[in-house]
């Protein structure tokens, strides 16, 4: 008899399940910051990994496994291009691809992640044709339509983590200018996550109060305070990070840590996320865009309607046409 026999008597199997598996294709900086949301924040104990890039994705693993006194969770990586470990994927995150340069934007870089998705997304609905996909990869909203074209999977369970990061950044700006915290503040983006996203203006409110009956110019050219330097400073802000550091990561990691967790508790949490709009604001289209979801087990529930005002809705429809054009030349 061996040590652990002398220690134990073992009287069932271990459970090897976990209702509340995610997987995040992609482990380069965006990757690791969900990854890592995810498992500090307790979203999920059971977290499979996958990367072309065989030695980063071990070095990863390996670094988060020696912190796993901390975690207590299971994390997994398939070596090379083996999906086998990610069977059973309530969530499965796809981060994978190209990022922007310095001067490239989101758009630019459609047909190279296009052509990435198709290694990918097929072997994720094999392994886990339950789960609920979310695209990170940019630009996120031409991707998740991608993603649900390559899945074959119903609409409500392929999303795009859209403009909760948008929103999540417009909250910041406008809480610093009052001095209170961004989750006081309640205002929304929506349409494309990246340079034609649209402003919320009409709803913005804080304390129950809306700054539009403040101030009827918000968000226009007319309001002697620029509030709408606001909405700029959300579109400039991820070209910003990018000059300093050279990717973003921390901010989308906590924002899809918390689409996932939406998910997985079954909250019916409404976030502001990408999805098949056509129909909505005079959208004729098949476009994603992200429109506020509500979100639980089975993915997107329920679709709010913003009740945009006129302006709003006109760039709603810019945004989706901006799609629709770039879409339009991508092969898949
Ligand atoms: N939606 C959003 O809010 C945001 C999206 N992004 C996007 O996320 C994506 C990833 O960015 P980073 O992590 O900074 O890039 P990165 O270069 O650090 O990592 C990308 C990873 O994808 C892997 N990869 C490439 N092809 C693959 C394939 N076929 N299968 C598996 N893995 C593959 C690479 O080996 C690499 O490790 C980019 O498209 C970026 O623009 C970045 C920030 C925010
Ligand atoms: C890069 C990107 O999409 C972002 O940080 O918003």
């Amino acid at each position: 008899m061996g040590t652990k026999d002398l220690l134990m008597n073992i009287i069932s199997e271990t459970c090897d399940t976990n209702i509340d598996k995610v997987t995040v294709v992609g482990t380069g900086d965006v990757g690791m910051a969900c990854v890592f949301s995810i498992l500090a924040q307790g979203v999920s104990s059971d977290v499979a990994m996958v990367d072309l890039n065989e030695n980063k994705m071990m070095g990863e693993l390996m670094d988060l496994e020696h912190g796993r006194l901390f975690l207590n969770a299971k994390i997994s990586a398939g070596k090379g291009n083996d999906y086998s470990v990610t069977a059973g994927s309530k969530v499965c995150v796809i981060t994978a691809g190209v990022r922007q340069k310095e001067g490239e934007s989101r758009l630019d870089l459609v047909q190279r992640n296009t052509d990435v998705l198709k290694a990918i997304v097929p072997n994720l609905v094999k392994y886990s044709p339950d789960t609920i996909l979310i695209v990170v990869s940019n630009p996120a909203d031409i991707l998740t339509y991608v993603t649900w074209k390559l899945s074959g999977l119903p609409k409500h369970r392929v999303l795009g983590s859209g403009t909760n990061l948008d929103s999540s950044r417009f909250r910041l700006f406008i809480s610093q200018r009052l001095g209170v915290a961004p989750e006081s503040v309640h205002g929304w983006i929506l349409g494309e996550h990246g340079d034609s996203s649209v402003a919320v203006w009409s709803g913005v409110n804080v304390g129950g109060v809306r700054l539009k009956e403040l101030n009827p110019a918000i968000g226009t050219d007319n309001d002697p305070e620029n509030w709408k330097s606001i909405h700029k400073q959300v579109v400039d802000a991820a070209y910003e990070v990018i000059k300093l550091k050279g990717f973003t990561n921390w901010a989308i990691g906590l924002s899809v840590a918390s689409i996932t967790k939406s998910i997985l508790r079954n909250s019916n949490k409404i976030l502001p996320v990408s999805t098949y709009i056509k129909g909505m604001c005079g959208i004729e289209h098949e476009v994603f865009l992200s429109m506020p979801c509500t979100l639980g087990r089975n993915g997107i529930t329920s679709v709010i309607d913003p009740h945009l005002a006129e302006e709003e809705r006109c760039y709603m429809k810019f945004s989706a046409a901006k799609m629709v054009e770039t879409a339009s030349g991508i092969k898949f």
